[in-house]
């Protein structure tokens, strides 16, 4: 499948792990590019996209619900898994209920999670770094990168699965018009 990682990162964090699950894909035979949401043109090159998101004060960022936004309105019904980047004790579930209530595509129930992220006081400002002491939030990189791999590997194989599924649909479809 051709699938777009799309990444909303403020200081590279979540990008890397979005580059971590581009790897993966690609050993499941995918097609993937990694691009900020920002810079993301038209979906419909795309079969799949996984959403990876920073969690700031509590939320995904803004440019990463707009781009959820436009998922829903120009990308639907093809396969979407999201994931959020943050520290854990600070904000254990992110998402909010537009993400994690199982619904029907492009979202795909019980498969949001979120992975350990990445503070770096010595990229912060003196605002942010008052923020981190308010949010509870202390300099470390909490990423598991072998959490990711295997999230990442259940993505590869289920998106393979539903392009099997839609191809058999369509099979049927040809040999049974109407
Ligand atoms: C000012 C500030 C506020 C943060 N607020 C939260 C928060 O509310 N919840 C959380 O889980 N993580 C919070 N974090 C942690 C970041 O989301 C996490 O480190 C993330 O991996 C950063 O990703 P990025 O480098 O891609 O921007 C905060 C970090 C900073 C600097």
């Amino acid at each position: 499948m051709r699938v777009l990682v799309a990444i909303a990162s403020t200081y590279g964090a979540t990008a890397e792990i979005g580059e971590a699950i581009a790897v993966e894909l690609r050993q499941g035979g995918h097609h993937v590019e990694v691009r900020p949401v920002e810079a993301v043109g038209r979906l419909d090159p795309y079969d799949g996209v996984v959403l990876g998101s920073a969690v700031y004060i509590g939320r995904i960022l803004t440019s990463a619900r707009q781009f959820a936004a436009r998922l829903a309105e120009e990308f639907a019904p093809r396969p979407v898994w999201v994931f959020a980047s943050g520290m854990k004790s600070v904000t254990p579930y992110p998402l909010g209920a537009a993400f994690t209530s199982p619904v029907q595509p492009p979202y795909f129930g019980g498969r949001y999670t979120i992975f350990g992220g990445v503070v770096d006081r010595s990229k912060l400002g003196t605002a942010e770094r008052s923020l981190i002491g308010f949010v509870g939030a202390t300099h470390s990189d909490e990423r598991d990168f072998d959490l990711i791999a295997a999230w990442s590997g259940e993505v590869s194989v289920r998106m393979n699965a539903y392009t099997a599924r839609r191809r058999a649909g369509e099979t049927r479809s040809i040999a049974t018009p109407g």
